[in-house]
């Protein structure tokens, strides 16, 4: 559905977007993280042909966004930033009026609408002034506007900014609900909302990408090196950290002892959960944890950006 080559974007001095390259497949849910003016929303404009690019090319369904931009447009639903919307319209007018500039057939609209307004959950307010919704709402007549013309492609610019935790998840169920049929590239803050709605994770970095991977495999990437959580109830505690020590593959490790309970955080190059539970059988220890300690997203973020302050 996305294909991205080379694609720069100047803006005077300031390098935006820097040569990027990326694709992204039918069906698939991406999600575009960085940090603040990493060029997320750029890159968002340049694929929905808001912008034209420095140099470069990206194709959306096989049309190139500078070339056949009428066409790639008619694939992409785009939901910017800040979605700006007619304060006094009704929503069901507004929509109606959208439908029209983007060449739905004047017999299809009503159909449109009903649908749109029924995955958005907007029945209850259709006849509302648009100025008069709560930000929530308003959020959902901006992805109503983008789904009107049933585009295969939606790209969505930090769709939940500025909600409240509801709100926030109501949206994100939208978004999982869509993936049955559509292709979602969606720039976000909220890491979590990523690990739980997409297949595919895209970091850029000061205009470049950096990673592009699924949650999974990022998340082994950083943990292969893993830290594993052991405790135990051994009769001889200095006994039971030598003979932790022996096993292969441990590179450090440290221990706590409260009463009757060691508890180890074992660093290793591998994982040893299997090993660890060998061992404790054998020696007959009780065991009252074995985890393999996973690198959140979060984590991934804050190394791959360099930044703490997410
Ligand atoms: N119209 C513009 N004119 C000049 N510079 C711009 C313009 N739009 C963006 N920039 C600069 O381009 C860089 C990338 O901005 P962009 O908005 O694409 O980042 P972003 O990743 O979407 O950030 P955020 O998470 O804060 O929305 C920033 O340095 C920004 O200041």
């Amino acid at each position: 559905m996305i294909k991205v080559q080379n694609l720069t974007k100047r803006y005077g001095s300031v390098t935006a977007v820097n040569e990027i390259q990326f694709e992204v497949g039918k069906g698939e849910i991406v999600g575009f993280l960085g940090p603040n003016g990493a060029g997320k929303s750029t890159t968002m404009r340049m694929l929905s042909c808001y912008l034209p690019p420095t140099s470069g090319t990206a194709e959306i369904a096989g049309y190139d966004i500078f070339r056949d931009s009428l066409r790639a447009r008619e694939h992409i639903g785009y939901m910017p930033e800040n979605v700006p919307l007619p304060q006094d319209m009704r929503v069901d007018e507004y929509l109606r009026f959208r439908a029209a500039l983007k060449g739905v057939p004047g017999r299809r609209i009503k159909e449109r609408l009903a649908d749109v307004c029924e995955l958005c959950s907007l029945n209850d307010v259709s006849r509302k002034l648009i100025g008069a919704l709560s930000k929530g709402y308003r959020q959902r007549v901006g992805l109503a506007d983008a789904m009107i013309h049933e585009p295969e492609l939606l790209i969505l610019d930090e769709p939940t900014i500025g909600l409240d935790p509801n709100q926030i998840r109501q949206v994100r169920d939208l978004i999982r609900n869509l993936r049955r049929h559509h292709t979602i590239l969606l720039s976000t803050h909220i890491l979590s909302e990523v690990e739980m709605t997409c297949t595919r994770v895209i970091i850029i970095n000061k205009g470049r990408i950096e990673v592009s991977d699924t949650p999974e495999n990022l998340r082994s990437r950083l943990t292969q090196e893993g830290e594993i959580l052991f405790e135990v109830n051994a009769p001889d505690p200095a006994a039971a950290t030598a003979k932790i020590k022996t096993l292969p593959h441990v590179k450090s490790l440290n221990s706590h002892r409260t009463q009757d309970w060691t508890r180890y955080l074992i660093q290793a190059d591998e994982d040893l959960r299997e090993d660890l539970h060998n061992l404790a059988v054998r020696e007959n220890w009780r065991v009252r944890e074995l985890t393999r300690r996973v690198a959140t997203l979060e984590q991934i973020f804050a190394e791959i950006t360099h930044k703490e302050d997410i």
